[in-house]
């Protein structure tokens, strides 16, 4: 039988690259808007601290295990920011285009060597709402922001972020690419192994 667990996420374009990253698990990853689950307050002060706070609010809700992605861009030359506050950088009713053009404006005149940078992803997983040992992973990486967009792909900060080893940014690149070299792929290649060692022959939430 298909074992069921909750994404808890309201981010289309995480969303979309999650149902990729999964597709050939034996498990049904659904999204928490099918569940009415709606967003948590994010009040930790880490990645990981937030990505739980995620999928304990997630799991309590729907009654499921569930899977939290806490991710954002740390930029080496204003001291990690934005960091965790990523979605969240231009303020009120912040929007990725809004928060790119924040962040072009924080970089004027910093040039191409200091530009440095990492996207962060922690993914939390927790069987039940108050599991007391989750499953967590972290996993980064590197690239450089440029001075102006590039790219239609991808969602967030991928315009601005170029990775060296491609020549592109992550906007440019084929999906299939992003999801082989992203902090967010890599993290899942992580989660697949603590899933095969921690989850063997255990019942999700008696399914
Ligand atoms: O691969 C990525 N490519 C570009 N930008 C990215 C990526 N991964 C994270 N990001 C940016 C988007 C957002 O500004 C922040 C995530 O914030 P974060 O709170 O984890 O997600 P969110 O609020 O959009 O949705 P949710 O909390 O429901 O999962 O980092
Ligand atoms: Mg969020």
């Amino acid at each position: 039988m298909l074992k069921q667990i909750v994404l808890a996420s309201g981010n289309a374009g995480k969303l979309r690259e999650f149902s990729q990253l999964f597709n050939s698990w034996d498990i049904e990853v659904l999204p928490q808007s099918e569940f009415g689950v709606t967003d948590a307050e994010e009040t930790g002060l880490s990645f990981i601290e937030n990505a739980l706070i995620k999928a304990r609010h997630a799991s309590q809700v729907s009654g499921l295990p569930a899977l939290a992605d806490d991710s954002g861009l740390a930029v080496d030359a204003l001291g990690g920011a934005p960091g965790i506050y990523s979605a969240r950088y231009s303020g009120d009713g912040a929007t990725d285009k809004r928060n790119n053009i924040k962040l072009l404006e924080a970089l004027e005149g910093v040039e191409e060597i200091r530009r440095s940078a990492s996207f962060h992803c922690a993914l939390a997983f927790v069987r039940s709402f108050d599991d007391p040992v989750p499953l967590v992973c972290n996993a980064q990486w590197r690239g450089r922001i440029l001075s102006e967009p590039v790219g239609e792909q991808g969602f967030g900060y991928d315009p601005l972020f170029y990775v060296a080893s491609e020549g592109m940014t992550s906007a440019q690149l084929p999906r299939e690419v992003k999801n082989r070299l992203s902090h967010r792929a890599q993290a899942v290649a992580q989660f697949e192994v603590m899933w095969r060692e921690n989850m063997r022959g255990i019942d999700l939430a008696g399914q």
